[in-house]
């Protein structure tokens, strides 16, 4: 029996209040609009409960509460003065008032939303916005009755019932459960944001004239599409501007970004349970569903397989709102997160809307920020970069970083990005000892995978990719092993806790490791290090430490991905298929500079046809068969898993690219012995990675869909 705890070398713990890829680069974009002085506030949930914290038990997943408000968190700022009932349940009425029928919701529960601000400070400016995050509190009519009534217990349940919505993040990074509890927190956040931003329009305006001109809202994929209808509600019910002009300013002040290629990726809401917890919004929807169906009629006619494919409501066993249509319907602007991403958009995923409103669909490929991703994480690196361009101006326009390509090969640069290298590696390596007790060697290549645990993210490739190069190194003579690049191959990211599949390639990871780190007749050769509890701290940690990363997605189901360019700035050469943000990188830095693989977006579909058919090397067929004989043991506990690599069911194509994955392996290898060559391939990386600041993907958002210029402190 062995527990895994550690405790991490970091004195402060994270605010781990998101789950992946989409939560980080609001808080990328956040710095970016700081940085650029923009006006601009974020809102979200001031959850008490972060991600679950990550406790590796014999191998296996366990997940523990992050309660990381323990010690308070002196970024924040409570604001009792700024809060907002928000309604729930109840019905709705109507009302007659000065002649016009209004409806008025009668809730039949109201909690209080607290503000807690968090500054952003921007670099190099006296620029900083706000973060403001929500808690729910219970509203003060609530306990007054049951403490009169002596009900004491009643009163404190009626306090956690209220406290229990922003008590915990969904720890699941794309799929949507339908629960009560998550639409709730949804628009337990959407309606505080929504009271706010009118209040501070009103505290400075008189009527709605210029709304359109001073609010621009954008919605984080589908989580907070809710504050669409929130707006038609307020105006519409509550201000009495009448449909039209609320519609007009909804469609004005409104853009989406879908993080999303999968269509079972889009959250789809009961219409039972829209109708319970939010009577009104639900009739506002079926409202604007019924003016579009109009619409589409108008425009194509009695085309009823259109209309089924486009109504926000989805007729079926489980009558549902399709959050994602009606965001693009309300919407001015839908954006993708890559220009694969916009492609797979127009063509699959909303290839009707896109046929309908080619103009509302655009890209804004993501992007993260070098203030946290150099400068805070890569101190050594940063101080490289600023000696050789002669300025730490990059830190706020990155565009200069490509000033370094002039020096790839320059050999008193090149002797300076290895020393680098190897003090961030010294550091990972004694953080990975610490943790495991296993002793790495700094002259094997640190391969890297960090990332949520899911199937599409293919970590269970990467690790048969791992059994293979054991295999090889254990039918070696002496001195072929003499010539095997050695490797330290380092796996991290969270499964979501009902995620079986993903956490049975978390066990594997540790079943291989143990019989890998174990084997005296490979000692130095091979090592997998399973890094528990992956945050943004860790991956701090282990990006500047790493040679290689893998970025091996299925092409055509990452959207972007934002971790590989991370790995691009702190001048880590990618393994990857060319899917998401990828191919952007490919074209920024050319295809010599990394290694890539795989069947190409256009390709996948074809091959999925093939099923059982399609061609897959002995190789592959070799190391699922070493996994499902029980090679590493669990053989019973890894059969499913097994399972969905073969017999024609390997969804995500594993067998297919398995070849072109060992031949991209091979020419890392083969590469990272010419230490020149492998330097120069990691400078060109960092200086072609400009493209990748969120300080364009703002720059973009900023120019061409919201339409706000920046406005620096005047003081
Ligand atoms: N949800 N969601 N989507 C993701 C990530 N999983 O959080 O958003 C990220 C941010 O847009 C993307 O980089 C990534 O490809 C996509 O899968």
């Amino acid at each position: 029996m062995s527990c895994l705890v550690f405790s991490l070398p970091f004195k402060e713990g994270d605010a781990a209040l998101g789950n992946g890829g989409l939560a980080r680069l609001s808080a990328c974009q956040m710095d970016s609009l700081a940085t650029l002085d923009f006006p601009a506030w974020g809102y979200g949930l001031r959850y008490q409960y972060g991600l679950f914290r990550q406790i590796i038990v014999d191998g296996f997943q366990h997940e523990q509460p992050d309660y990381w408000l323990n010690f308070g968190n002196p970024w924040e700022i409570e604001r009792v003065q700024v809060s907002y009932a928000v309604k729930f349940y109840g019905t709705v009425e109507e009302e007659v008032s000065n002649g016009s029928n209004y409806k008025v919701w009668i809730p039949g529960e109201t909690v209080e939303a607290v503000a807690y601000d968090n500054p952003i400070p921007g670099y190099g400016t006296r620029n900083a916005i706000n973060l403001r995050l929500w808690a729910a509190k219970p509203s003060g009519q609530y306990d007054l009755e049951s403490y009169n009534t002596g009900d004491y217990i009643n009163a404190v349940v009626n306090r956690q019932k209220a406290e229990i919505i922003s008590n915990v993040l969904y720890p699941d990074d794309r799929s949507y459960q339908g629960k009560e509890l998550r639409l709730k927190q949804q628009y337990f956040f959407v309606s505080a944001s929504i009271q706010d931003i009118i209040r501070r329009f009103k505290d400075v305006h008189d009527n709605f004239d210029e709304f359109t001109e001073k609010i621009a809202l954008q919605i984080n994929d589908t989580h907070p599409s809710l504050a669409i209808i929130e707006v038609m509600r307020v105006l519409f019910d509550e201000e009495h501007l009448g449909w039209d002009k609320a519609w007009d300013i909804v469609c004005k002040i409104f853009s989406f970004t879908t993080h999303t290629v999968q269509p079972e990726g889009l959250e789809k809401i009961p219409v039972d349970l829209m109708g319970s917890l939010l009577p009104r919004h639900l009739q506002i929807i079926y409202d604007i569903n019924y003016k579009f169906m109009e619409e589409l009629k108008k425009k194509f006619g009695q085309d009823y397989s259109r209309h089924a494919r486009m109504s926000i409501v989805e007729e079926g066993a489980v009558k549902s709102i399709r959050m994602a249509n009606l965001s693009i319907v309300c919407c001015h602007k839908v954006n993708g997160v890559s220009r694969v991403h916009f492609e797979l958009l127009k063509t699959r995923v909303f290839k009707d809307f896109y046929d309908l409103w080619p103009l509302k669909f655009q890209y804004k490929t993501n992007g993260v920020t070098q203030r946290r991703w150099i400068v805070v994480s890569n101190p050594s690196l940063c101080a490289v970069i600023s000696k050789w361009l002669g300025t730490e101006a990059w830190v706020r326009n990155i565009d200069l970083l490509a000033g370094l390509r002039d020096y790839a090969s320059d050999a008193d640069l090149q002797q300076e990005w290895r020393m680098v290298k190897k003090i961030n590696k010294m550091r990972l390596a004694e953080y990975i000892e610490t943790l495991s007790g296993v002793k790495v060697s700094l002259d094997a290549m640190f391969d890297v995978q960090i990332k949520r645990i899911h199937e599409y993210k293919r970590q269970l490739l990467n690790v048969l990719g791992i059994i293979h190069r054991y295999d090889c190194i254990k039918s070696m003579n002496e001195s072929d092993r003499r010539k095997v690049v050695p490797r330290v191959c380092i796996i991290g990211g969270k499964a979501a806790p009902g995620y079986e599949i993903a956490k049975k390639i978390i066990k594997l990871c540790h079943a291989v490791a143990e019989k890998v780190n174990n084997d005296p007749g490979v000692g130095d050769l091979l090592k997998l290090i399973f890094i528990p509890d992956y945050n943004v701290s860790v991956a701090e940690l282990v990006i500047p430490g790493s040679d290689l990363s893998q970025h091996v997605s299925t092409a055509g189901h990452e959207a972007s991905g934002t971790g590989s360019m991370k790995f691009l700035m702190n001048g880590c050469l990618l393994l990857a298929t060319a899917d998401g943000s990828t191919v952007e990188i490919i074209e920024e830095i050319g295809a010599d500079n990394m290694f890539l693989l795989g069947a190409r977006v256009s390709e996948v579909p074809a091959l999925r046809d093939q099923g059982a058919s399609v061609r897959v090397p002995l190789q592959f067929v070799r190391v699922v068969r070493m996994v499902r004989d029980g090679y590493f043991g669990f053989k019973d506990y890894f059969e499913s898993l097994c399972d969905t690599v073969e017999n024609g069911k390997d969804f995500y194509l594993l067998g297919a690219d398995f070849a072109s994955y060992l031949e991209a392996q091979a020419a890392a290898d083969l590469a990272f012995v010419n230490q020149e060559k492998w330097t120069r391939m990691s400078i060109l990386s960092t200086s072609g990675s400009g493209r990748f600041s969120s300080d364009r993907t703002i720059e973009e958002y900023a120019e061409q869909t919201w339409g706000i210029e920046p406005c620096k402190c005047p003081f």
